[in-house]
């Protein structure tokens, strides 16, 4: 691809930029593997301030959307019963290092006259987590769509996830996993998640 193409795509991908911001996150990329004494102009990594803007875009495209706007697909139900959809997987990035963060999320809430399709709560849940996140809050706006746009006698989300930058550097504390949990009525219905 020509050089004009790749910042073409960048603006496309950063649909809230411009040339001059997209210049000088490519320069701020640029400036780091000088930090580390690489060579920015050897093959291998010409094209990497390109490659890493245009991936950092996906890890957060959730800025793109309101993630809750997708439960707003919703079915009329007499179901009394509490729903569970477990091991959600997602990927998210922790603000404070914007390392990588994953695991799996687990939902169930008590439907109160209204369902929502089952596919919509990866969808609903990725859309928060391609943010810069932490976990704790990442859960409670999970808890806080549902809450919102389902309106269920209660709901429960509960997160499991691995941050690489606790486990890749820093604590370096390997197999580590952090657990974070958020109820919004009935706590009973943690019960399901455990
Ligand atoms: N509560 C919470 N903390 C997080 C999350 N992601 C990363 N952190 C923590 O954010 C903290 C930032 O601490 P600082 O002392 O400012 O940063 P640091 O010197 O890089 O800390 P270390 O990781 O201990 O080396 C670290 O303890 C991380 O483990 C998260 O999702 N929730
Ligand atoms: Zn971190």
């Amino acid at each position: 691809m020509m050089q004009e193409e790749k910042y073409n795509h960048l603006k496309e991908l950063y649909s809230d930029s411009d040339e001059t911001k997209i210049q000088s996150a490519i320069a701020g990329i640029e400036a780091l593997l000088e930090l580390i004494g690489e060579d920015g102009t050897r093959e291998g990594l010409i094209d990497t301030p390109y490659r890493f803007l245009k991936a950092f875009a996906e890890y957060t495209q959730g800025y793109k959307i309101d993630p809750k706007t997708y439960l707003e697909t919703q079915f009329e139900s007499q179901a009394q019963d509490v729903v569970v959809v477990r091991d959600i997987p997602f990927e998210s990035a922790c603000e404070h290092h914007l390392a990588r963060f994953h695991g799996v999320a687990h939902v169930a809430y008590l439907p109160s006259g209204k369902i929502t399709g089952l596919s919509k709560f990866p969808r609903m849940i990725n859309g928060y987590a391609r943010r810069l996140q932490v976990q704790e809050r990442l859960t409670a706006q999970v808890a806080d769509a549902i809450d919102e746009v389902l309106q269920p006698k209660a709901c429960a989300v509960v997160i499991e996830a691995t941050h690489s930058c606790m486990t890749a550097r820093g604590a370096m504390a390997h197999g580590s996993s952090t657990k974070t949990f958020a109820v919004r009525g009935d706590q009973n219905l943690l019960d399901y998640l455990k």
